[in-house]
């Protein structure tokens, strides 16, 4: 950490306006645990920039690359990222030092009229670049007994539900805590049952990093850790990472925890793959007690991504939406 405890510490982040929700927020909970000012510093990254599509650069790794270079060249302390855009390999120089407590992990439906996914008509128009949303909600179509046209587009929050506002698509399909916390969550027309659509591995949790020699940073932002999301989503990329899978792939991933009562004993990981048109998922779940370690829980991701490689996911993942 910048050593003179006057000084503010800075906070290295993207300018959209997920990013400085998210930055804004984490800069707040740190202020109070160090009693530090804490000031944003704005990078570009090369994805805020290009219009080209996120599959075709790189996938939204391109996000994350810009702030670990400014915090690798030592121009700020610490980044916030959104943990599903992080690469599943982490740089030796850096440690993700904070996963806050996740929010709302589901995916939202965004329709014109108030629509719920159930009420959209036969054929209608669905905008999402994800192919793991893509597989999932055409697969959720047919068992509804209809077709639905997914439509590939990127663009931020603002861009995207701006084709439902224009009338060009039915619905968009985005995460619902993006939403949130860019403050439209009120804008969502129906919240996605896990059941019936996983989110991406992290979806809704944040990662707060900065170098992995910086001790004293690395003990004060600790107080933001959430152990259970840590839990969870480490099992959760661990199966990403085990299917030999990137963000751009149709993989979708939620570890939560079972409760008896009071007690919370169990967790439970579920995943998916499929194909793009949904025709053809592989969807298995695994259960085991609550990961007491990080090794336990990339284990448990493991587990099931070994379970559903014997049921054929590593032919299911070659596709690109974009
Ligand atoms: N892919 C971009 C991205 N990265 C994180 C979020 C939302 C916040 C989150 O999932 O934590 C979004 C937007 C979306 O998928 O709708």
């Amino acid at each position: 950490m910048n050593s003179r405890h006057d000084q503010p510490l800075r906070l290295g982040t993207r300018r959209s306006k997920l990013a400085m929700s998210q930055s804004g927020h984490v800069a707040e909970a740190v202020r109070a645990v160090t009693g530090r000012p804490v000031e944003l510093v704005e990078i570009t990254t090369y994805g805020d920039v290009s219009r080209e599509h996120l599959a075709q650069i790189g996938g939204t790794g391109v996000f994350v690359t810009a702030l670990r270079d400014a915090l690798l060249r030592g121009e700020v302390d610490f980044a916030v990222h959104s943990l599903k855009d992080l690469p599943t390999t982490q740089p030796a120089e850096l440690v993700l030092a904070a996963i806050p407590r996740r929010e709302d992990p589901r995916d939202a439906l965004v329709a014109r009229d108030g629509l719920t996914f159930e009420q959209l008509p036969d054929g209608a128009r669905v905008g999402t670049g994800s192919p793991r949303r893509m597989a999932q909600l055409n697969h959720y179509a047919r068992a509804l007994g209809k077709r639905i046209e997914t439509v590939a587009i990127r663009g931020n929050v603002d861009t995207r539900i701006g084709y439902v506002r224009a009338g060009e698509l039915d619905a968009v399909v985005l995460a619902a805590a993006g939403l949130n916390r860019i403050g439209r969550g009120d804008e969502a027309t129906d919240f996605l049952s896990v059941d019936n659509v996983l989110p991406a591995p992290g979806q809704g949790a944040l990662a707060v990093e900065c170098l992995a020699s910086d001790a004293d940073l690395i003990a004060a932002l600790g107080e933001l850790d959430d152990p259970h999301t840590r839990a969870a989503v480490t099992a959760e990329r661990s199966l990403l990472a085990a299917l030999e899978a990137g963000c751009s792939a149709p993989v979708g991933a939620l570890a939560d925890l079972l409760a008896d009562g009071e007690i919370v004993n169990e967790m439970r990981l579920r995943g998916v793959v499929g194909t793009i048109d949904g025709s053809t998922l592989v969807q298995l779940s695994t259960t085991g007690p609550v990961p007491q370690s990080h090794d336990e829980a990339v284990a448990l991701g493991r587990e099931l991504a070994d379970e559903m490689l014997a049921k054929g996911a590593a032919g299911l993942m070659g596709e690109r939406a974009l």
